[in-house]
């Protein structure tokens, strides 16, 4: 019985601010953040939009465009890091808003629950629904992924933020991808990204050294939670580069083969904070697992790291980049990063070229590499099925993020400090953010949503 994800939809922040209009904001070099790291469009939440609202939409065109019966679902997993309450999951709004719009208690056997792990939550979820399915083929389990990737003003993080959710149906035979029975991990706690409670003294509230806008509405001593992590990015690379090279050998391992692994992949979707973080970090990979050698096991510590540089850099690498990676980045390009959800939009994005392409990839295998601070890695893989176009069909990625709305600077940053009152888009046959609850005692801070037509 094969077992795997029968169906994809998302929902992304539909306005976006050029890389190229950042880039000159902040007095950074524009070709560093196009060609360097493969940016082109930053996506944001607008007034009306947080996580609950992407993760509502997406699992809403799930529901809608697989003309899903309720009653057959069994579990819908979440995987965030951008949860708006530290009891209430998200899942317990999905489940309100889904009950609303389809009907009373029709997912009240559901089991839901979130799983934070930084941005590898997803690939736990879904994890756990394979599981799942495989020992009952008969249910049928849901994990969407949502997040606004938020960073500080004028950080390293700033240029790689990005919003929206996907929603994935994870059932037996499935018509996309189904996974083989092989998943490597990789675990190390470490500090590279997190998101602590901040304790503030009223004292450092007056002060306001880094003059954060954030303080201004702040009088007493406070615990605080911030959507912006407490991250070093260079760090971060070094803990993802760590985590995705011991998960792939572990692979290699759990697999029993010394084979080039990645020579029996037709594409590679590797979690992508940026677009271009696979290609930069997988260089190693590629130079330590080639079929010659590139890199003699005898070599000096102090020459491996010019060596993986070379082979970063070798006309090969470029090619293999081209072909096996650079699908999986389109998308990403256009959106950010989407943390729980990166990895699955590399999926759909390399679908979605190919469909638009014309190139029939039944039968091959994608290979997996996800990581999420703090750290972990999981490495998989999966086959292709024969109906992936048809279940595809209603996807229309990239016609979607052309749709997207430009907007400037000043109205970016007006929505990055949550000063922008006004919503940039009007919406429309979607979920939005209608008030937080203000002025009910035992209310106060309560979320509420609505379903606009
Ligand atoms: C990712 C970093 C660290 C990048 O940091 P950075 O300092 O902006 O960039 P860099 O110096 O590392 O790289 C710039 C690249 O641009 C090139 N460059 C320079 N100038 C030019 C030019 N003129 N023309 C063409 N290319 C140019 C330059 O050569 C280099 O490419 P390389 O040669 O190394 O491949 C930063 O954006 C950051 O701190 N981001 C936030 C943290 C992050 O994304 N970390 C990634 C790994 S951790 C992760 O993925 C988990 C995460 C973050 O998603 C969270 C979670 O799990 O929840």
């Amino acid at each position: 019985m094969k077992t795997g994800i029968d169906a994809i939809s998302f929902d992304v922040a539909n306005i976006h601010l050029p890389i190229k209009t950042l880039a000159v904001a902040r007095n950074i070099e524009p070709e560093k953040l196009e060609k360097g790291l493969g940016l082109i469009k930053m996506t944001l939440p607008d007034v009306h939009q947080d996580a609950v609202v992407f993760g509502a939409n997406a699992l809403t065109k799930l529901i809608i465009d697989n003309h899903l019966n309720l009653s057959e679902i069994s579990r819908i997993y979440i995987g965030t890091e951008s949860g708006i309450d530290s009891s209430k999951p998200i899942s317990s709004f999905l489940i309100s808003l889904m009950e609303q719009k389809f009907g009373e208690d029709s997912l009240a056997e559901c089991d839901v629950v979130d799983f934070t792990f930084a941005c590898i939550g997803g690939v736990d979820a879904l994890q756990n629904c394979i599981d799942f399915v495989k020992l009952n083929p008969n249910k049928k389990a849901i994990v969407v992924t949502t997040d606004f990737a938020k960073y500080d003003l004028n950080s390293t993080g700033e240029y790689t933020q990005g919003a929206g959710a996907l929603a994935m149906l994870v059932t037996s035979n499935p018509r996309i991808i189904a996974f083989n029975d092989h998943w490597a991990t990789s675990t190390k706690g470490v500090f590279d990204f997190f998101k602590p409670y901040r304790s503030l003294s009223k004292e450092a509230i007056t002060q306001n050294e880094n003059n954060d806008p954030w303080f201004d509405n702040l009088e007493a001593e406070i615990e605080i939670h911030k959507d912006q992590p407490v991250f070093d990015g260079q760090y971060s690379n070094q803990c993802y580069m760590d985590r995705t090279r011991n998960a792939y050998f572990s692979f290699k391992k759990l697999k029993n083969t010394s084979e080039t692994i990645y020579n029996t992949w037709n594409s590679i979707i590797m979690h992508l904070p940026y677009s271009f973080q696979g290609r930069r970090m997988l260089s190693e990979i590629y130079a330590l697992d080639s079929a010659d050698k590139i890199i003699s096991e005898n070599i000096e510590p102090a020459d491996y790291a010019n060596k993986i540089k070379e082979v970063g850099k070798s006309e090969e690498y470029r090619k293999f980049v081209t072909e096996k990676l650079q699908p999986a980045e389109l998308a990403s390009s256009l959106i950010g990063n989407l943390y729980t959800g990166s990895i699955f939009m590399g999926l759909l994005s390399t679908l979605a070229h190919y469909y638009d392409t014309k190139k029939e990839v039944a039968g091959t295998k994608f290979g997996f590499l996800a990581y999420g601070s703090g750290s972990k890695s999981k490495v998989f893989e999966g086959t292709i099925q024969p109906e992936w176009q048809s279940a595809l069909a209603k996807a229309k990625l990239f016609e979607n993020l052309a749709e997207s709305t430009e907007i400037g600077f000043e109205t970016y940053e007006s929505l990055h400090k949550k000063e922008q009152k006004q919503s940039i888009r009007t919406p429309k046959n979607e979920w939005v953010l209608d008030r937080i609850e203000k002025e009910i005692p035992n209310l106060i801070g309560a979320r509420y949503y609505k379903w606009i037509e």
